[in-house]
């Protein structure tokens, strides 16, 4: 039977493939009884913004934007100029409309305070994801965590308001400005990938309802730190290549997620040498990530925790990840275990 893409989908659901994001926001806003849209603006805005840095990092090579800032940021990496342009694309789509009181970046060193105490949301972001690929044409990409704060709205924020665990994240998604361009996200009820059609401006629903493999045969790592790893890693990552697992890694956190996501696989970033902590942030890399996998079935751990019940202690952290298909990781999560119960013996 030959299946027309242009016809709604069968499930009756008010949405089908087509669907643009913003009807698609507006008919999800039923999800929550009191909602006031201020969640959905916000969404929009995050769009709004994804559409300006895709047109930057498209034409990057031409318009010199590639290539370093001159710059550090707060954990001493060199900034690339789309690191601050898609800085401050974020920051001024997100302040813009008054939903947010307060912003962490991984391009700012401290909280931005909008100074918008009748803001509830506050927003994590990495504003530019898989920055050693800007200048060589791989996908790049975005990735944000939405929170209400904590404190009473009116009131200046508080430290509180920031250091929530990833469980409470009311949203999280990312943009990924691979071959297509593509935002996927979630409010806790499923996630849903839209692919932007730049020359209508607009981003449609592509991958409704989003449910990873539960197992797969892909392993993305860096093995080119392979002396520093743990040897419940090691031996986890020998076990991958015993099963002839194909090696697939981007460099780009949101890319090769988003490929084990849909295909099934496994990304490792474990503790090293130069960063004993894992390299990724919790706030703004790991949180949201983690919501979304497990959001589609899937699993995200630092080895031994659930990534989301981490109670952050510091606005830029570090954590070991390991995220993807639940089988993958529960095997990974095991080897670590062995190895740790070996090393006592
Ligand atoms: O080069 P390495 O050590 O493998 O690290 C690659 C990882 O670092 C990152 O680039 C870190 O993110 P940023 O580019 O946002 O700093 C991830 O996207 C990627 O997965
Ligand atoms: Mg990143
Ligand atoms: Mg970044």
């Amino acid at each position: 039977m030959k299946i027309n893409p242009y016809q709604p989908d069968q499930t009756g659901m008010a949405y089908s493939v087509g669907t643009t994001l913003d009807r698609f926001i507006k008919l999800k806003q039923s999800d929550f009884p009191f909602a006031s849209g201020e969640l959905s603006q916000l969404l929009r805005d995050i769009a709004l913004a994804a559409k300006i840095v895709n047109r930057e990092t498209n034409r990057a090579g031409l318009a010199n934007i590639g290539g370093a800032f001159g710059q550090t940021n707060v954990q001493g990496e060199e900034q690339q100029k789309l690191d601050v342009i898609a800085n401050i694309r974020f920051m001024r789509a997100l302040s813009k409309g008054g939903e947010v009181c307060a912003i962490v970046s991984e391009e700012e060193d401290a909280v931005v305070d909008l100074q918008n105490n009748s803001g509830k949301y506050v927003v994590a972001i990495d504003p530019l994801d898989g920055s050693s690929n800007i200048d060589v044409n791989i996908s790049i990409g975005t990735i944000f965590s939405i929170y209400r704060r904590k404190t009473p709205i009116g009131s200046p924020i508080q430290q509180e308001d920031i250091m929530q665990p990833g469980s409470e994240q009311v949203a999280a998604g990312y943009v990924l400005y691979g071959s297509s361009t593509m935002l996927v996200y979630t409010t806790g009820f499923g996630v849903n990938g839209f692919t932007y059609e730049t020359s209508l401006g607009e981003f449609f629903l592509s991958h409704p309802q989003i449910q990873a493999p539960k197992s797969g045969s892909i392993y993305s790592i860096n093995e080119g730190l392979e002396k520093d790893w743990q040897d419940g890693i090691k031996s986890y990552v020998d076990q991958c290549k015993e099963n002839r697992f194909a090696a697939r890694y981007i460099g780009s956190l949101v890319a090769d997620f988003h490929r084990n996501l849909l295909k099934g696989g496994i990304y490792l970033y474990p503790a090293t040498k130069k960063n004993p902590s894992g390299k990724l942030r919790l706030l703004y890399e790991a949180n949201a990530l983690a919501f979304i996998a497990e959001q589609a079935g899937a699993k995200a751990s630092d080895g031994q925790e659930r990534i989301l019940d981490i109670v952050p202690e510091s606005l830029h952290q570090r954590t070991p990840l390991l995220i993807g298909s639940t089988e993958l990781v529960e095997d990974a999560m095991n080897y670590i275990q062995l190895a740790k119960e070996q090393e006592t013996v």
